[in-house]
């Protein structure tokens, strides 16, 4: 059965809240105003770094504070899990596709240790067999690396599972099909992404494996 490798935030679980929480918590302990949830949403997807660089633009700090406010943000970042819940029925597809004979793995922008914490603070770490965060390779998405590796670890390409325009950049450069959940942190139109398929709800999940698995077996380009 192909391998399928799952982005997290916006993917299998809407951290949003919890990294809107925090980044608003490190703000206040600045002295400077809050950010929207709508901001922090938008701000997700290109990892930590990317996520304080645009949370300075928006409040006026200095470039200057980058290494500093990343660092702090980082320190924090384990604890930013209360808010967090997986999407509606992803557990179980998870739990059916593990069933199906799938290998399952995370390719993530967010750093390893608070992808650890957030995985087993919400008891699905197990179901992973390789974990790849944004700091876990030199490079991150949409670099093909990290996802080629994770791949690699399950023995060989499969499908991957994102939500956002990082995602569709980085399966186009690996070479492999994106399944789009369209209810993410997107920006664009679903339909703009070259998406292999989109999908809205988590119970039809396995039902979309399965059909880009049988196209595989039968030689179909894209899967
Ligand atoms: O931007 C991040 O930190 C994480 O985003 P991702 O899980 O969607 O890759
Ligand atoms: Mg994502």
């Amino acid at each position: 059965m192909l391998p399928v490798v799952f982005d997290l935030d916006g993917t299998l679980i809407d951290s949003a809240p919890d990294i809107h929480a925090g980044a608003n918590g490190l703000l206040a302990d600045e002295g400077q105003a809050p950010i929207t949830l709508a901001e922090a949403r938008s701000f997700i997807g290109n990892g930590a770094a990317v996520f304080v660089a645009r949370m300075r633009a928006v409040r006026g700090i200095p470039d200057s504070e980058q290494p500093r406010l990343h660092a702090e943000f980082v320190r924090r970042y384990d604890d930013f899990v209360s808010l967090t819940h997986p999407y509606p029925g992803a557990v179980a597809a998870l739990h059916v596709l593990e069933a199906n004979g799938h290998r399952l793995g995370i390719c993530t922008n967010k750093p390893h240790r608070p992808t650890m914490a957030i995985l087993t603070h919400l008891g699905i770490a197990g179901l992973f067999d390789t974990i790849l965060g944004g700091d876990s390779l030199p490079v991150h998405k949409p670099d093909p690396a990290p996802l080629r590796a994770a791949f690699a670890a399950l023995g060989g390409p499969g499908l991957f599972v994102g939500d956002s325009e990082v995602d569709a950049e980085t399966a186009h450069a690996a070479g492999v099909p994106l399944l789009l959940f369209s209810q993410g942190y997107r920006k664009a139109p679903a339909e703009t992404l070259g998406a292999a398929a989109i999908f809205d709800d988590f119970s039809t999940l396995p039902a979309l494996v399965a059909r880009l698995q049988l196209g595989h077996a039968n030689g179909d380009r894209p899967y």
